[in-house]
């Protein structure tokens, strides 16, 4: 038998835009096709890059700072997760990657691209191309509708208590990048849960991901 081509797919948005909501049922729904699924989230997904994580969920630090942990995590979740799962033809799906990074640490902090894009260079250089998701679902969600579904779901993190003018810049920053690649789907998420688990199925069986079968 021949073995399948690896898929990276990732999911973005904004804290409490609706991505962790709808992720098992993505993996249930590759699983169904006969895929092979590794499901991961950044920053973390390595015992080191989770280290990391909460170090940068916990601790103030400056932007640059906080980039360079950010790539770093990446760049153990790539070589010890991301390529082996890819290269043995799995499907991975990650919560979180470089589009976070040009929205919360670029659009929210302020932080300067082109240092963001020198260090995605490093890290993610792969057969002199660079590593990328094939398929980004960009769960759009106002900010204020994004705070209200968090208010009381959870105890807020250094980032989930930012203001909502944080949560807009990093909003627009998202939608910056989704107008430059094609890999973006935008998913309305405000709509029910029905209403969004029912446009993530549409654009994958669209791009013949998957086929169209329930999970
Ligand atoms: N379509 C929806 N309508 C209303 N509430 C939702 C919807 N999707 C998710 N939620 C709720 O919103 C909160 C944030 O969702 P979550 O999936 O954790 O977001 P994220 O992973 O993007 O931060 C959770 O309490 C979740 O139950
Ligand atoms: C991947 C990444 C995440 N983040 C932030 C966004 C989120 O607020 C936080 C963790 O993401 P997430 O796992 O979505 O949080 P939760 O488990 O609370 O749903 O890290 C960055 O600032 N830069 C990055 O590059």
């Amino acid at each position: 038998m021949t073995q399948q081509q690896g898929l990276f797919l990732t999911l973005e948005g904004i804290d409490g835009a609706g991505k962790s909501s709808h992720i098992e049922a993505l993996e249930a729904l590759f699983k169904a096709q006969g895929r092979v699924v590794t499901r991961t989230r950044e920053p973390g997904g390595t015992p080191l890059a989770e280290t990391l994580r909460t170090m940068i969920l916990t601790q103030a630090m400056d932007p640059l700072t906080e980039s360079l942990l950010v790539f770093a995590a990446r760049r153990d979740h790539i070589v010890q997760v991301i390529e082996p799962a890819l290269a043995r033809g799995e499907v991975v799906l990650c919560d979180r990657f470089t589009d976070a990074t040009f929205a919360y640490q670029g659009a929210g902090r302020g932080f300067d691209n082109a240092v963001l894009s020198t260090l995605e260079q490093w890290v993610q250089a792969r057969d002199g191309a660079l590593l990328q998701p094939a398929l980004t679902l960009w769960f759009d969600l106002p900010p204020e509708t994004a705070a209200e579904r968090l208010a009381g779901a959870r105890l807020p993190d250094k980032f989930e208590s930012q203001p909502v003018e944080f949560f807009r810049r990093v909003a627009e920053g998202y939608a910056a990048r989704a107008a430059a690649a094609p890999r973006f789907v935008r998913i309305d998420a405000n709509r029910s849960r029905e209403q969004v688990w029912a446009q993530v199925e549409a654009a994958l069986v669209q791009r013949g991901l998957v086929g169209g079968v329930k999970p």
